[in-house]
C-alpha cells in the first residue's frame, strides 16, 4: 500500500511550548489539499547513557522512527532554545541518521525549524539555526518564514524570518499569542506547499 505524502513534524519539548507550537504547524500542514501532517517527539536521553524512557511516551506523539523520518516528503523541526541551539534529545535523534545520509534519503526535500525560549534575545535565530546545519548536510532544502506575513512585524513576542518561534518567558508559558500562532501555521502551510512542489 502507498502510504499518502505527509510532512514530518518532528519535536522535542520538556514543558510543552514547543509541543503547543507542533499543533499549530501542523494545522497549516493539514490545510494544504494532497498532504498530511505527521507529529512525532524524540524521547529523552539519559545522564547514564542508558535508553532513558519507555518505547511509547506516557502522552503526546509517538516517538519518530528513522523510517517515517525516511520516507516523509518535508520536515518541521522543532527544538527549545537550549544555550542557543538544539536540545541535546533532538540532537541525538540526528546523529542516528547516518544512513540516510549515506543513501542521499533526504536529498531535495524541504525543511523548516521552530523554537521556544524563555527570553526574547536568548538565542531563538541561533537555535533554528542550529538545527538547519546537519538538515544542509542532508541535502535538504532550508525554507524560512517571509515577511509577507505581516504578524513577523506587528509581533511583540516569538516569530523570526528563521522560522516560527514563541516566547515563553521565564514562567514557560506555553500558549501561543494569535501572532505566532499565525506564524506556525504559515509556516506549515509553506512546508506543506513545497513538499508537493518538490515532489513533482
Ligand atoms: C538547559 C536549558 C537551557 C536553556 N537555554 C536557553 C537559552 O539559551 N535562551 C533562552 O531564551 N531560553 C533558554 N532556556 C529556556 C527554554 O528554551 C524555554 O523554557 C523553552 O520554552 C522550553 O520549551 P518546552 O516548553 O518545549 O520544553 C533553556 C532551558 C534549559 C532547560
Amino acid at each position: 500500500m502507498t502510504q499518502s505524502p505527509y510532512v514530518l513534524v518532528l519535536f522535542y519539548s520538556r514543558h510543552g511550548s514547543v509541543a503547543e507550537m507542533a499543533k499549530h504547524i501542523a494545522r497549516g500542514i493539514n490545510k494544504i489539499n494532497g498532504i498530511e501532517a505527521k507529529v512525532r517527539q524524540v524521547p529523552e536521553v539519559s545522564d547514564t547513557t542508558k535508553i532513558a524512557s519507555p518505547a511509547l511516551p506516557d502522552a503526546g506523539a509517538p516517538y519518530c522512527t528513522l523510517e517515517e523520518l525516511a520516507d516523509c516528503a518535508g520536515l518541521a523541526i522543532g527544538s527549545p532554545s537550549y544555550f542557543g541551539s538544539m536540545a541535546a534529545p533532538l540532537k541525538h535523534f540526528i546523529d542516528q541518521t547516518s544512513t540516510l545520509w549515506l543513501t542521499g534519503r533526504l536529498i531535495d526535500k524541504p525543511a523548516c525549524g521552530f523554537t521556544s525560549a524563555s527570553t526574547m534575545h536568548g538565542g531563538q535565530e541561533q537555535c533554528i539555526h542550529s538545527m538547519m546545519t546537519p538538515l544542509l548536510h542532508h541535502g535538504m532544502v532550508w525554507l524560512g518564514l517571509p515577511y509577507k506575513n505581516k504578524e513577523l512585524i506587528n509581533t511583540t513576542a516569538g516569530g523570526t524570518p528563521y522560522g516560527a518561534s514563541h516566547l515563553a518567558n521565564s514562567t514557560n508559558e506555553t500558549a501561543l499569542t494569535d501572532d505566532e500562532k499565525a506564524l506556525c501555521e504559515a509556516q506549515g502551510k509553506r512546508i506543506a506547499e513545497m513538499a508537493i512542489t518538490l515532489q513533482k
